[in-house]
């Protein structure tokens, strides 16, 4: 058949992709230079594993889902992927490994093979390994922050979730305070206050926030705020930008590098529990997203995954205590995804699916997001998608 002698052909030029690291580094950079292209192999590799997958095939991969999670645990836990890096390129043997983790030989020995068949790291013949270019990502802190956010927050509240939805009667799930997450780790508190009493999980999660934009194609690349902001004033002490719940700051950051001659305020707003990171130029504000905004008047008010993390209802209340402070020059600038209704894809469907667990919340649509914004009496003049993950900036005025 000739569409088979296609697929080995392209097989083969995968496994040369997959043997040769110069190669890969190369094809590594050119996907990080355009967001575009990265996406469409990182779907496509996807969706043709599962498309070609018999039945056997898929219920092997839903049996062992968690394994990949779990051994990148364990070799954090145990410092296996930072002792190979620092090594590398040398190659180190198994049962020196064990012997300085801690771990029984043979044991380390399993470990690293199954970390070899799952680009974790590279072996070299049967009792040695090396670091790969897997090994270095697993050994950045930003990585170990995903991991063990994972490991003690997002999957076991996954798997609450069939259990949870049958306790609610298979209902869309829309009560912050009734969540997968409170009827599981949370124990009927909310991811936010959980996180607040464990710093361990609050540091990890602000880090896990701020790399996430290393993923995406950053929003003020071709954005023009400065239309929305005074940037040459002089001597004029008005809130410029605003980063409402903007965790420790790293998007207000980005604005004030982005714009050295911006005099007017740059403010990040917070939970009073939230622990900030100090930057030069940005001002801290404690504040709770339920009640009147304590900044008034600020020409930008924007939002960051924040909405997302709240039902309609909700969302409401926020966008219209935002509504009541604007001024007749403020835009609020909401930063999230606007999910496709059909030809959807696996990051925005995803990050729905977790919204819907950790808060009874969710990813928008277009329409959606339209409903939302009209009921509080905003109306969007500008829709920009940044990202070919859908990540889009909207800028809405009081109606
Ligand atoms: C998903 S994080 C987004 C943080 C930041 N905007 C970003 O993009 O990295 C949600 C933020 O909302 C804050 N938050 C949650 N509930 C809040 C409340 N009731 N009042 C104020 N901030 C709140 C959290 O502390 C957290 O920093």
């Amino acid at each position: 058949m000739a569409e088979l002698a296609k697929l080995t052909a392209t097989v083969a030029h995968l496994e040369q992709i997959v043997h040769d690291d110069g190669l890969c580094d190369r094809l590594h950079e050119g996907l990080v230079a355009d967001a575009q292209l990265r996406h469409r192999v990182e779907e496509a590799l996807r969706r043709a594993n599962l498309r070609l997958q018999g039945a056997g095939s898929i219920s092997e991969s839903l049996a062992t889902t968690g394994f990949d999670l779990a051994i990148a645990h364990i070799g954090c836990q145990l410092n296996i992927w930072t002792t190979l890096v620092i090594q590398a390129p040398t190659a180190v043997e198994a049962d020196a490994l064990a012997a300085t983790a801690g771990v029984d030989g043979a044991l380390m020995l399993r470990l690293l093979r199954y970390g070899a068949a799952h680009d974790m790291v590279k072996q070299v013949d049967r009792t040695t390994f090396r670091a790969s270019k897997g090994t270095e990502r697993l050994a950045k802190p930003s990585v170990k922050d995903a991991i063990l956010v994972s490991v003690d927050m997002l999957a076991p509240m996954a798997l609450s979730f069939p259990a949870y939805l049958e306790s609610i009667k298979r209902a869309e799930p829309d009560d912050p305070n009734n969540t997968a997450w409170t009827f599981s780790i949370g124990k009927g508190q909310d991811m936010f206050a959980y996180m607040a009493a464990r710093p361990l999980y609050a540091d990890a999660f602000n880090r896990h926030m701020t790399f996430l934009q290393e993923n995406t194609v950053p929003w003020l690349h071709n954005f023009p705020l400065e239309q929305y902001m005074d940037v040459n004033k002089t001597e004029d002490r008005r809130v410029q930008f605003c980063d409402v719940a903007g965790g420790n700051g790293h998007q207000a950051l980005n604005v004030v590098q982005k714009y050295p001659t911006l005099e007017g305020r740059v403010v990040v707003q917070d939970r009073p529990d939230m622990t900030f990171t100090q930057h030069t130029g940005v001002e801290h504000v404690s504040f709770d997203l339920f009640q009147p905004n304590p900044t008034k008047g600020a020409r930008v008010y924007y939002l960051r995954h924040i909405l997302h993390d709240w039902p309609d209802e909700q969302g409401r209340t926020i966008l219209t205590h935002l509504r009541a402070v604007m001024e007749n020059d403020s835009v609020i600038i909401v930063n999230e995804m606007v999910i496709r209704d059909v030809d959807t894809r696996h990051y925005s469907t995803s990050f729905d699916i977790s919204m819907a667990m950790g808060f009874a919340a969710k990813e928008r649509t277009d329409h959606e997001w339209s409903a939302l914004f009209t009921s509080a009496g905003l109306k969007r003049v500008d829709l920009v998608e940044y990202d070919p993950r859908g990540m889009s900036l909207q800028v809405l005025t009081p109606q």
